[in-house]
């Protein structure tokens, strides 16, 4: 798929430069955030099948809490939102819900039973940060 970005024709030229090699760094970001995610949720999955193979239940709502707290906290050190982070952690935990539930065979849970992701639909698109 090509496309091409819209910057208008008469922009200056040192301008576009910079925003080129900005983005260049926010692609580098971006690439970074999927390999992370890709290996956070290879060692979810691993959790998943752990906790088939023992019959342990998919959610751990007292550890999602623990996670959001602790992610709350270094979020606010770092001068990211910490409502959009814990927005952002709940979607990903709302998808792991889901693979757990799937690796155990059975049927989607209703998220909301969930306390840190409570509200977060499994493979709905995340909201903006407001
Ligand atoms: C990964 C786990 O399963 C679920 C997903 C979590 C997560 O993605 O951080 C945390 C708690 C559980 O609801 C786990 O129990 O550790």
């Amino acid at each position: 798929m090509a496309v091409h970005e819209e910057l208008p024709a008469d922009a200056d030229a040192a301008a576009i430069l910079q925003l080129h090699s900005i983005r260049e760094s926010i692609d580098n970001i971006d690439a970074a955030l999927i390999h992370l995610l890709a290996e956070r949720f290879k060692f979810t999955q691993s959790v998943g099948r752990l906790k088939a193979a023992h019959g342990l239940p998919a959610a751990d709502p007292a550890r999602e809490l623990m996670q959001i707290d602790r992610l709350r906290g270094l979020a606010g050190e770092a001068h990211l939102d910490p409502a959009f982070a814990e927005k952002f952690l709940n979607f990903i935990i709302a998808e792991v819900i889901h693979h757990h539930v799937k690796i155990a065979g059975g049927e989607p849970m209703d998220a909301t039973r969930s306390a840190g992701a409570a509200g977060v639909a499994p493979n709905a698109a995340p909201r903006a940060a407001s």
